[in-house]
């Protein structure tokens, strides 16, 4: 396998790309994207977070580093779960400094990356190095940093993507205090992460306190999550479905939308090491093709590695504006003679009413706002200074940047999503390869569904009573994306294919994640179709994500109710 995901990056770099003139020109209009993307960030986006202390509600400012930086690939899991394994596995041997065993082993952060020699950096070196994008983990702390190193080795699959070794996430008794924020730790590194994976072991699948803390940092960054359920072939096939039906519940209960996250099952053992003596094969054939699934998936990650970033700072923005729109908001409530702390706590014991209010006032989304609990825990980092007043001057740059800006720039990247170029960051594009190639996960799901739903007791077929396009109750269309639908329709059979509707549905800049919730949700029967009324409500509800900043659940309702449909999308 690992010699796979090696043949397949060396078949990236050799796959020829229509011209080299092309391919530099692609490489060109990326440089130039990210490097207008950080100029935008400082200029319009960072005053905004400084002055309303963003960094103390959500996370710190972004650096230069951050922006540019090689694609991230988290690997998060309790302890003797296979983490460092599995990374042995993909790049064939072990990284400089990693630690294999039974017990708790990896004690530390580690960022694999690339280096024409293997090498160590220790933490405190790597946070203060330009050339590196770890400058924000200062903010950890001394002891955060004794805990984290940089290990360099020469291997073509970090040419393109960066690994993160984390530490096991202990259970039960072993759980133990670790002299720093390990929450804060791990929320660094999943805002900043391309894909997150969050391995389990088939043997143990015990969820302890502090593993929930890391999966609950997840909220928000489904899209890019993906759960491995490893060392599969130690158990029976029989074994095998109740785990995963184990490990279903286990998630659901941690987890709102479980079904949302892709699982792939695996044995990730490298070839280096001799075979392991136990091991099942009646599920062979299954894992092969799971683990070749999780390598394409991986494979495409540095493809869309710039679009998420621009999405991400498009996030952050939006959560930018709405954390000043409420430091103000809580300004305005302060009175100018009297006790500001008793009034202060009477407006903490109402934040959700404020925050309702606000909402209200000045049309923001919901989704766009902190946890009210948390924004009441944060505000204790303030140690007694004042909200900021509303500075409208800073909130109308952030929304011209919104507006302006961030869709200028994403204008510039490839209509066709599958151009998004493979190393967009780091490199020229080359390969073809659609990166929401929903066949793909098509299969991949319809693979596993039936076991899930045959445990879960779920009718698939049956479960979509609430679904509009389930009830054949749409109307005419009415949108104005008949003309797109006309290019890529097929006369035959009146529909347009997957890849044909998720280049037209990526002119709206949604993550991967995003669009793949809205095709499941118009392709009801799972056809890899749509037709007309179908695409033009998937386009609808791609713009309205975009255009009014709606949130998903928010967007499909809309799309409801201009259809004319009674209920809940
Ligand atoms: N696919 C596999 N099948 C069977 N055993 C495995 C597999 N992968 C790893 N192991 C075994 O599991 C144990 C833990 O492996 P490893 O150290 O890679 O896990 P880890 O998650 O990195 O641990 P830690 O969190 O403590 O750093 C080792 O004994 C290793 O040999």
């Amino acid at each position: 396998m690992a010699t796979l995901l090696r043949k397949a990056t060396q078949r990236l770099d050799q796959t020829s790309s229509p011209s080299e003139v092309a391919v530099d020109e692609t490489e060109r209009i990326y440089r130039k994207t990210v490097s207008d993307l950080q100029k935008v960030y400082h200029k319009k986006i960072a005053p905004l977070e400084r002055t309303y202390m963003f960094e103390k509600f959500h996370s710190e400012p972004l650096t230069n580093q951050d922006i540019s930086a090689q694609p991230m690939v988290l690997l998060l899991g309790q302890y003797s779960t296979g983490k460092t394994t599995f990374l042995e596995y993909f790049l064939g041997h072990s990284y400089p400094g990693s630690h294999v065993g039974i017990e708790p082993t990896t004690d530390r952060f580690v960022a694999v990356m690339q280096g024409e020699e293997a090498q160590v950096i220790p933490g405190n070196t790597a946070a203060v190095s330009n050339d590196l994008p770890f400058k924000g983990l200062s903010h950890l702390g001394e002891k955060f940093l004794s805990r984290f190193q940089v290990s360099r080795m020469d291997n073509p699959l970090l040419q393109n993507l960066t690994f993160i070794d984390s530490p096991g996430i202990l259970s039960g008794t072993k759980q133990v205090t670790r002299g720093y924020d390990f929450g804060k730790a791990i929320r660094w590194f999943v805002e900043r992460s391309d894909m997150v994976l969050l391995l389990f072991d088939s043997h143990k699948l015990d969820i302890s306190d502090e593993f929930k803390l890391a999966i609950s940092v997840l909220r928000g960054h489904e899209d890019k999550t993906r759960v491995v359920l490893n060392k599969c072939n130690q158990v029976s096939q029989q074994e095998l479905m109740r785990v995963y039906g184990a490990l279903m519940w286990s998630l659901g209960r941690v987890v709102p939308t479980p079904e949302v996250i892709r699982v792939y099952l695996g044995s990730f053992w490298p070839a280096s090491r001799p075979p392991l003596k136990h091991a099942f094969d009646d599920t062979k054939e299954l894992l092969s093709q799971e683990q070749k699934d999780l390598l394409e998936d991986m494979r495409l990650i540095p493809k869309n590695a710039a679009i998420r970033r621009l999405n991400q700072i498009v996030k952050r923005t939006r959560q930018a504006t709405v954390h000043a729109y409420i430091c103000g908001h809580i300004r305005s409530l302060m009175p100018t003679f009297g006790s500001k702390e008793k009034k202060l706590k009477t407006v903490m014991d109402g934040l959700d009413t404020e925050f309702a209010k606000l909402q209200h006032k000045y049309n923001l989304a919901q989704g766009d706002f902190s946890d009210h609990a948390a924004f009441k825990h944060n505000c204790k980092y303030l140690k007694g200074k004042e909200f900021p007043r509303l500075d409208m001057g800073l909130v109308n740059a952030a929304q011209e940047a919104l507006n302006a800006d961030f869709p200028e720039l994403m204008r510039r990247f490839p209509s066709n999503v599958s151009g998004v170029p493979t190393a967009s960051l780091n490199g020229p594009q080359r390969s073809s390869h659609n990166p929401h190639d929903q066949q793909l996960q098509r299969q991949q799901l319809q693979r596993q569904l039936p076991a899930y739903s045959a445990m879960a007791n779920i009718d698939l077929k049956n479960n979509d009573s609430h679904n509009p396009f389930a009830k054949g109750a749409i109307l005419n269309s009415q949108y104005r994306f008949a003309q797109e639908f006309s290019h890529g329709v097929d006369p035959e059979t009146g529909t347009i294919s997957s890849s044909a509707a998720a280049q037209n549905m990526g002119r709206w800049g949604q993550d991967p994640g995003v669009m793949k919730e809205v095709w499941d949700y118009v392709d009801w029967r799972c056809e890899g179709r749509l037709d007309q009324v179908q695409f033009e409500a998937a386009m609808r509800i791609c713009q309205l994500l975009f255009e009014n900043r709606l949130e998903l659940g928010q967007a499909k309702q809309q799309v409801f109710n201009e259809l004319g449909i009674q209920g809940q999308p």
